[in-house]
């Protein structure tokens, strides 16, 4: 069924028509000193993910038109296709079902098939941990993108809840300053592969495990059936590449919501079948939470209705995600893949061009590392960048802190969650220049007058920003948070009509490489435009 898009519908031009008005002029602090209950009326408690929106750009009209906006769109129908498991990712002829791989067993579409390989790799999965002191204690995971964000996110993410004897690595890059830092020092004997690729055509990882597999047999290795397992959908290609030990998928998950598949497997090798079912069933709430909660109550769709308002009305161009917990460094490079692959579109459903953006730059760094890199910009800078906060309330440093710790990273906790809601106050309190002239600016210089210097000292405010809190950072808050993302990718991309599950713009590249690697290798730049041709000889000089 073909639903309108966001910019044919009479809410958008209702919203077009408020922004104009009053919506532009929104102010936080004048909204939060007029209202009492603000952060009450603002905030969501969906599974596992606690959301504090009220330092937003909204008031009553905004959320009332983008929930119109959501209901002008058929947002609901096309949830619930779907998770039905309709071909909606329609240029590739497939159904989107990654909700079908965090179900529990019997419910939703694809439940036998899911199941099956499940339990077939968390039974592999216990018995490699329970042999890791004597058997294989490193595994080494190849893949790229889908097939290698999630679990690169996640491990350390839950690196309190992993096996105390086995070590993760991970490959991804074709350059080989990737693979060759994890192979020193590790030995075949004890050393598991894993080639992870939904295809099992992808250069990067093909390369990194044809050269695994070499040095696996020059150093002596043997067992490569026993050494080597995938991770696919594509079984033939992995035997054709000699590996017998398969765990498969389909093609109704895409790349980068693979992370629930066979895909998770070093996850569920680090964490364990237990916590790996967790994760599986956090996320399974929050799906819960998108396909029944209220619209006005639904985070997913509350942040894909905000992520709208500010991208299209607002025009802000990207979003900084600041997760205030060290495990989730790598969430902001997951995200981006999730958000940026799968919204960065320019045409609609029939191949129409938009007349209005898409994805924003999605980019962040743990905090409280980016204060002390690029929070400057955030403050003070031209651009107005909504920031994404993640605080966890309760830390977890695993087994055997040293008891002289605990104190110190109890009260380093503290410190942690203070600079979390510093920062997003300061974002929305920001500083007048009045205020700054009353302060003593001990290095400013004294060849200027205060005015100028408060000038500088002073904060726009005014900036936007969303906070989750977690209790934990637990395998299934985790699953729900990730989750959490997904819907609200999906509900932007529905909005904007486009297609948010396939990705042709990365083949473009694809092709020109290949044809590219002949000529590094032979040096013939005939034909090439002359800044591709300078470039290759220089290289090859
Ligand atoms: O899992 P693979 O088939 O090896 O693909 C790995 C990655 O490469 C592609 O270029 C896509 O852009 C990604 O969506 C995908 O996750």
């Amino acid at each position: 069924m073909k639903h309108p898009r966001c910019d044919q519908t009479p809410a958008w031009a209702a919203l077009n028509a408020h922004f104009q008005g009053s919506g532009r002029r929104f102010d936080l602090r004048q909204a939060f000193a007029a209202d009492a209950a603000r952060f009450d009326k603002l905030s969501v408690q969906a599974p596992e993910v606690f959301a504090d929106l009220s330092k937003n750009l909204l008031d009553d009209a905004t959320l009332a038109l983008l929930l119109q906006l959501a209901r002008d769109c058929g947002l609901e129908a096309q949830r619930d296709a779907m998770l039905a498991g309709e071909a909606i990712n329609h240029t590739e002829g497939r159904a989107v079902l990654h909700t079908a791989l965090r179900a529990p067993a019997g419910f939703g579409p694809q439940s036998e098939q899911v199941q099956e390989v499940l339990e077939r790799l968390l039974t592999y999965v216990e018995q490699v941990r329970d042999t890791a002191r004597s058997g294989m204690r490193h595994v080494v995971h190849i893949g790229i993108g889908g097939s290698d964000l999630g679990p690169q996110m996640v491990v350390p993410a839950l690196d309190s809840f992993a096996h105390g004897e086995l070590k993760l690595h991970f490959v991804s890059n074709v350059d080989g300053h990737d693979l060759a830092p994890v192979l020193r020092g590790l030995s075949p004997h004890d050393t598991l592969f894993v080639v992870a690729s939904k295809t099992f055509t992808t250069q990067e990882t093909l390369a990194n495990a044809q050269a695994a597999k070499a040095w696996f047999l020059g150093q002596g290795g043997t067992d490569i059936a026993r050494h080597f397992v995938a991770t696919t959908t594509n079984v033939a290609a992995a035997a054709a590449f000699g590996i017998t030990t398969t765990f498969g998928f389909w093609d109704w998950v895409g790349g980068r919501y693979s992370i629930w598949s066979a895909i998770g497997l070093p996850i569920a090798l680090a964490i364990g079948a237990d916590n790996f079912r967790a994760f599986l069933a956090g996320a399974h709430a929050m799906d819960q939470h998108f396909a029944q909660a209220p619209l006005q109550a639904n985070l997913p769709v509350l942040l894909g209705l905000v992520d709208v308002w500010y991208r299209n009305f607002h025009g802000f161009g990207s979003r900084s995600v600041a997760p205030y917990h060290q495990g989730l460094k790598r969430l902001p490079a997951y995200l981006q893949q999730l958000e940026m692959e799968s919204n960065g579109k320019g045409v609609d459903l029939d191949g129409n061009a938009l007349a209005y953006a898409t994805s924003p730059v999605v980019w962040g760094e743990a905090g409280t590392n980016g204060q002390h890199a690029y929070f400057q910009m955030l403050h003070q800078g031209t651009d107005v960048i909504p920031v994404e906060f993640i605080a966890v309330k309760t830390p977890n440093y695993g087994p055997d802190l040293a008891p002289v710790l605990k104190p110190l990273l109890a009260d380093q906790h503290q410190k942690l969650l203070a600079n979390c809601l510093a920062q997003s106050q300061a974002l929305m309190q920001g500083k007048t220049t009045e205020q700054a002239l009353t302060e003593r600016a001990p290095t400013a210089s004294a060849a200027l007058d205060a005015q100028t210097v408060a000038r500088h000292r002073s904060f726009p405010g005014n900036r936007p920003s969303t906070t989750f809190v977690l209790e934990a950072l637990t395998p299934r808050s985790l699953g729900a948070l990730i989750a959490m993302y997904e819907q609200r990718v999906f509900v932007s991309g529905a909005l904007w009509g486009i297609n948010s599950f396939d990705q042709w713009g990365v083949e473009l590249g694809k092709a020109l490489c290949s044809a590219l690697l002949p000529r590094v290798a032979s040096g013939d730049v005939s034909g090439l435009d002359s800044s591709t041709a300078g470039l290759l000889t220089r290289l090859r000089a």
